[in-house]
């Protein structure tokens, strides 16, 4: 009875309601989207057919419009005549297209059709993917002035270029003031277009018309009368100066309206009209509400406590939305999004380059004007063009006691909005309490079979796993209900169960059973959130969320590499990319750099459009994304040298690490002709790390062990990838030196053990569920979900802004010429005694293997080692493969011969 009573208290609980609450918003959510959805396709057909009905109406009007004219109105045209229409969209497209060109704006109608078709584009979208606001302007140039000034150009054409509106306008001004009239009516129309309506900039065409005019009056009345000629032109000028700076600011103001009336675009598509701007223009404090905590319910005997979490962060603004304070976006809901535009002038407005080219432009013309004017002094001035490209630190020599800021190395420089990432509702997490009570029983009854009572259980529902906590009955030792991991496994049945006896710190036992709804955790969400946005953390990176739902946003520079594994599949490459991600959102490009290797050559490649921003890479190389083991061996020797490059930069900074050192930079205490300069961190990519390891073994371990060991310090870190965590992969001394690893699902117990020294991440689910393993806590995540498309958008926008004029190149390493250039002095006269012998077996046997030249005619090492570069050297083998044998280059022992006969 009791039972029942709490029941139904909890089922009228706050924490009930606002679930449901939360349902119906996520439905109406929902419907909203789907009418968008289905206006979109609507407008994208109608747009589609009626742009094909006017091009047909082209090529078939003639035809068709016998019908029309003949038959008693359109009505009967559609649904009764019987003759047959040529218009490829049938009855229903030449009657269209009649209504649009002939009666209508004439072949201008096609602005409209393909804007009818835009429109539903970004219905689709939900989002402005085509500018169709800006359009309006020039479809109103299209009917106001494209039509009458057809209709005037062609008056005899039976094809009605300028459809009915461009006929009836030019047949009234031409009846009321006649063909001149008509075409003052045309200039004025084009007139108020150019100027008021696009604010077209024709000042380079006048100055260019009015250089050409002084430079040719001289020659034609040379007798003085060139300076009266050129005084009215020195005065224009300054007119004209005038002017300008009064344009300028038209400019100005002009350039803010579009970006205005585009983000209010923008905002109206995706959210209806929620914008909030206060007086100031600056965000109105978000107010979440927190959701109640769930009353306690009970169970059929027990009492089980659910612990709902409500979103622990209120997402706010981002501050690097447009790389300068003031313009935020707030997302403080999936379905609402708040812009706020600065009320201040943006100085980025103002600082635009062509615009101060034109300044400067302007000013030399007038003293070239005014010595003209004398005809005294004559000095021909060349102007310096300034730099397209920065180099890197390239602005480092400005004198000045201002702290040195290295961002201003690309000072337009925008870091990606939130907008390029996708609006995926996180609606709230569902509580199927009829699951939950379930696997609370099946808990229970499992436990009692093995003579296990519990005190107390509580459920805490993650995004994909409830974590029921459970309190064991007094006297139950925890070593006997890990002992019976498995067996509870097995009873509970469920896939992906884990079971942490004890959890850490709090002498429970969790349960985690997955959710069968899962709920994908959207990297939007954990960028816009307040941890994320105001985190001061030097590598800020938004893994996911964890099992209470709370953000989990760490410091890469302190983990301070990190080792990532997982069967194939299971979320790997969106994990990196939400690493990568989260650092671009929060790193300008000069505090930044990745060095990215990705043997498969396909799961990275789509950064190779940042490369001028946020790549290193070694001198002269032609590839941004390192594919090549050769390569990726050099590479990581070249990290090696910066790195003690830099170790050698601290110490003669007096810093103990790269944030000392920086700090110390930007305060102007350390000298750059000294060599000192700005250090950006360094990351180090490596996917597909089995890979490298098989085919280049000891030579990349070594390098990669030593930069784990030290690099640290001087801002270098390095994130390893692999699908095969095996002993052979991740040996000691890389598993050693990466305390922080990160367990997709694996395949065998084995393997999670290999990665996290722990068993649990074979019972994962996959789809981004995973175990995190840092410090000393071991927890589990959802991990934030970035789509390759989103990845794209985010690159694109980044690369399609001024960069470097190279990407950061990292120090020459010699190791690899050297080599070559050993190998190609082995003298092949000295060659060994066994030479011979050797070649007949590695060719007979088409395998290139040193160890089996060692077994075969038991030969050490460094002999057979030796005997294999000579005959490489002779051309016979090709060039070491790592762990793998040598590709034989000769086929047959009849080959051979002939070969050594040529050689020898
Ligand atoms: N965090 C996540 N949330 C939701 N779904 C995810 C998440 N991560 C991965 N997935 C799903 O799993 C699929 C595979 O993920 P991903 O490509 O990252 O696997 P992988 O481990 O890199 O595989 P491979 O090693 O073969 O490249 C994705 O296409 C996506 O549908």
């Amino acid at each position: 009875m009791a039972a029942t009573k709490t029941k139904k208290a909890a089922s009228n609980s706050p924490g009930k309601k606002a679930s449901n609450a939360g349902q119906n918003s996520s439905m109406s959510a929902a419907r909203k989207r789907n009418i968008r959805l289905a206006l979109g396709f609507l407008c994208l057909l109608l747009g589609s057919f009626f742009t094909l009905s006017v091009i047909s109406y082209c090529f078939t009007w003639q035809q068709d419009q016998h019908h029309l004219l003949s038959s008693r109105g359109l009505f009967n045209f559609l649904f009764h005549d019987k003759a047959p229409v040529e218009n490829w969209c049938g009855r229903l497209g030449a009657a269209a297209a009649h209504i649009l060109v002939y009666r209508g704006v004439g072949i201008a109608s096609l602005l409209f059709t393909i804007w009818l078709g835009a429109w539903g584009v970004n219905l689709v979208y939900g989002r402005i993917v085509i500018p169709i606001f800006k359009w309006i302007r020039w479809m109103a140039l299209g009917f106001l002035f494209v039509c009458p000034l057809f209709s005037f150009a062609f008056p005899q054409m039976a094809f009605p270029l300028g459809g009915a509106l461009g006929n009836g306008l030019i047949e009234w001004t031409n009846g009321f003031a006649g063909k001149a009239g008509s075409l003052f009516m045309l200039i004025t129309v084009f007139c108020f277009f150019a100027f008021i309506v696009f604010q077209w900039d024709i000042k380079p065409l006048l100055r260019r018309a009015r250089k050409l005019i002084p430079a040719r009056m001289p020659a034609v009345n040379p007798t003085g009368d060139a300076a009266m000629d050129d005084a009215p032109t020195a005065e224009t000028a300054s007119d004209n100066n005038d002017r300008f700076k009064g344009f300028r600011l038209d400019k100005q103001d002009m350039e803010a309206a579009p970006v205005l009336s585009e983000t209010d675009e923008e905002a109206a598509m995706v959210t209806g009209s929620n914008n909030k701007l206060n007086r100031n223009g600056m965000a109105e404090p978000f107010v979440t509400e927190e959701e109640p905590e769930e009353e306690p319910w009970d169970g059929s005997n027990l009492e089980m406590t659910i612990v709902e979490r409500s979103e622990p962060e209120t997402p706010v603004s981002q501050p690097a939305a447009t790389g300068k304070p003031g313009i935020h976006l707030e997302l403080p809901q999936a379905d609402e999004l708040v812009i706020n535009e600065p009320v201040a002038e943006d100085p980025a407005a103002m600082e635009e380059e062509p615009w101060e080219e034109e300044a400067y432009e302007e000013e030399v013309y007038e003293e070239e004007e005014a010595t003209t004017d004398g005809m005294l002094d004559f000095e021909i001035r060349t102007v310096e063009e300034p730099t397209a490209v920065p180099a890197h630190g390239s602005h480092i020599t400005v004198e000045s006691g201002e702290p040195y800021d290295p961002s201003l190395d690309l000072p337009n420089y925008k870091f990606p909005t939130l907008d390029l990432l996708d609006e995926t509702e996180q609606g709230a997490i569902s509580l199927d309490r009829e699951e939950l009570e379930k696997n609370k029983n099946q808990i229970i009854s499992t436990l009692r079979s093995f003579g296990i009572e519990i005190q107390r259980i509580t459920a805490t529902v993650g995004p994909t796993v409830t974590l029921y906590e459970i309190v064991p009955a007094e006297g139950v030792r925890i070593s006997k209900i890990r002992n019976l991991e498995d067996d509870i496994a097995l009873n509970l049945a469920a896939l992906g169960i884990r079971i942490i006896a004890p959890i850490p710190g709090k002498g429970t036992i969790g349960i985690e059973v997955p959710n069968t709804n899962k709920q994908m955790v959207p990297m939007r969400t954990l960028l816009a959130s307040e941890k994320f946005v105001n985190s001061k953390m030097s590598l800020p990176i938004a893994l996911g969320k964890k099992i209470d739902n709370e953000n989990y946003i760490v410091d890469l520079a302190t983990m301070p590499h990190l080792l990532m594994a997982g069967a194939t599949g299971q979320g790997k490459s969106v994990g990196i990319n939400a690493i990568l991600v989260s650092l671009l959102y929060k790193k300008h490009p000069s505090q930044l750099k990745f060095v990215m290797v990705d043997p498969k050559k396909v799961e990275l490649s789509i950064y190779r459009l940042i490369e001028k921003h946020y790549l290193a890479m070694l001198p002269n190389e032609e590839e941004p994304i390192i594919t090549d083991t050769k390569k990726v061996v050099n590479t990581v020797n070249a990290l090696c040298i910066e790195m003690d490059n830099r170790y050698e930069l601290l110490k003669d900074g007096g810093a103990r690490n790269i944030k000392e050192y920086n700090e110390k930079f930007i305060k102007r205490r350390l000298n750059p002709n000294n060599g000192h300069k700005y250090l950006p961190f360094i990351v180090l990519v490596i996917d597909e790390f089995a890979d490298l390891i098989m085919t280049a073994g000891k030579e990349v371990e070594m390098p990669i062990a030593r930069l784990a060991q030290l690099a640290r310090a001087v801002g270098i870190h390095i994130i390893i990838a692999t699908q095969r965590p095996s002993v052979n992969v991740i040996t000691g001394i890389i598993k050693a030196n990466f305390p922080a690893r990160m367990a997709f699902k694996v395949s065998a117990k084995v393997d999670s053990r290999t990665i996290l020294d722990a068993g649990g991440a074979d019972q994962l689910i996959g789809r981004g569920d995973m175990l995190v393993s840092h410090g000393s806590e071991l927890l589990r995540l959802q991990c934030a979900f970035v789509d390759t498309p989103e990845v794209e958008r985010i690159v694109e926008f980044i690369g399609n802004q001024k960069g470097y004029a190279t990407a950061f190149e990292l120090p020459e390493y010699e190791g690899a010429e050297d080599e070559r250039a050993e190998k190609e002095m082995i003298d092949l006269s000295k060659r060994d005694k066994m030479f011979e012998e050797c070649a007949r077996l590695v060719v007979n046997s088409q395998s290139g293997s040193t160890s089996m030249l060692q077994r075969k005619f038991n030969l050490g090492y460094n002999r057979a080692g030796r005997i294999m570069d000579q005959l490489e050297a002779a051309g016979i083998v090709g060039p070491a493969a790592g762990s793998k044998p040598r590709d034989v280059l000769i086929t047959t022992e009849y080959e051979l011969e002939k070969h050594l006969e040529t050689l020898f």
